[in-house]
């Protein structure tokens, strides 16, 4: 049996997509999948290892809580899954598979990322060989903009949601959780964009409209802990955070950045800059000279490496101008509710 598949436009709130393809299914799912080990947790989901009894495939299950607070949060459910099916295309993208309801959730089947996250490389004492660094940051580069081509901006990219293929060799990257993830050129208020302190741009504390240049802020705080192995706006307590996020509060001076080539420093200025409309798009960063100065490696590059390249200039390719104008270009508020998310301690 399957369930509803269209929501209800009423009920589904702006910004988010409404419709899936994907069916969800009722049999019961241990009947088709072994759950095994847990393989991380959000506030109402919880995420295991499984494998499809049919044919052995590994298999990531997400577990999403229908009723939140009281509330039935079925529409955002479905508009995950909706935003993973607009990027179906994108391999820089977590694959969806299945969907399954239960009593009390519906469970993503996604495809496994068996190299854990990013994350783990950002606290490491080891930190990962430069060439590395550029290669994964240059695919999360690729998702990133193809996520934007396609009108949807993730905004809540971190170290925790961005996962490998594998770990040893050093996998892909693929992206996850597009629970915040919203349509572009949407017209209504958007009330529930909330984020970690840490990773959050200005603009979202300051209740300024949210861009496609809200998800670059995000690879520039990535990019910033891979190279220096800790976060760049992390406080004391959470208003030291907001206070280091809102004056750009940045320390270059770290000794992980003697290590890397000063272009390191200029990609990550170039994208932790307070305006938005300042930001490069991911195409234009895709040409930055940082990403390409240790050859191209093109295996691992699903885009064309920029026509034109050179260490002094960032080359910008022309046809990827319009990017900037991807801009979340609601009448009237399009604000995020901060005091909503710190009310509720999401923040
Ligand atoms: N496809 C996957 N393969 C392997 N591990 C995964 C996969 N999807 C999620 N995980 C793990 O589970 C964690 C939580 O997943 P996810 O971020 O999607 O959940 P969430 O509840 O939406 O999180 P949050 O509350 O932080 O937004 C991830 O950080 C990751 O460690």
């Amino acid at each position: 049996m399957m369930s509803r598949r269209r929501i209800d436009s009423r009920s589904c709130p702006p910004g988010l997509f409404g419709e899936i393809q994907t069916p969800i299914r009722t049999e019961p799912l241990d009947s088709l999948y072994d759950m095994t080990s847990e393989l991380g947790r959000g506030k109402f989901a919880v995420v295991k290892k499984c494998v499809e009894k049919a044919t052995g495939k590994e298999f990531a299950a997400k577990f999403l809580r229908k009723r939140r607070r009281g509330r039935d949060c079925r529409a955002e459910i479905v508009h995950e899954m909706a935003v993973l099916e607009a990027a179906r295309n994108n391999s820089r993208v977590v694959n969806l598979h299945a969907a399954f309801e239960t009593d009390h959730d519906i469970v993503l089947l996604l495809e496994y990322a068996a190299g854990g996250e990013i994350f783990d490389h950002c606290v490491s004492d080891e930190p990962l060989p430069e060439r590395q660094i550029i290669r994964l940051i240059r695919q999360m580069l690729e998702g990133i903009h193809l996520l934007h081509q396609s009108g949807v901006v993730h905004l809540d990219l971190k170290p925790q949601n961005i996962l490998l293929t594998s770990l040893s060799p050093l996998g892909d990257i693929k992206l996850v959780d597009f629970g915040l993830a919203r349509k572009l050129g949407t017209a209504g208020e958007l009330r529930e964009i909330l984020g970690t302190p840490e990773y959050v741009a200005p603009e979202i504390l300051n209740y300024e409209p949210i861009t496609t240049a809200t998800d670059l802020w995000s690879v520039g705080v990535i990019a910033y802990m891979l190279v220096a192995g800790e976060s760049p706006f992390l406080g004391e307590d959470k208003q030291e955070t907001f206070l280091n996020v809102s004056q750009v509060n940045v320390d270059y001076c770290r000794d992980a950045f003697s290590q890397v080539s000063e272009l390191a420093v200029d990609f990550i200025q170039k994208l932790l800059v307070k305006a938005p409309e300042d930001r490069p798009s991911a195409a234009e960063c895709l040409s930055h000279p940082w990403l390409w100065h240790l050859g191209p490696e093109s295996e691992s590059s699903i885009l064309r490496p920029p026509r034109e390249r050179s260490m002094g200039k960032w080359a910008v390719p022309p046809e990827d101008c319009e990017d900037k104008e991807n801009f979340l270009d609601s009448p009237y508020a399009k604000r995020v509710r901060l005091e909503e998310a710190v009310g509720e301690g999401c923040l």
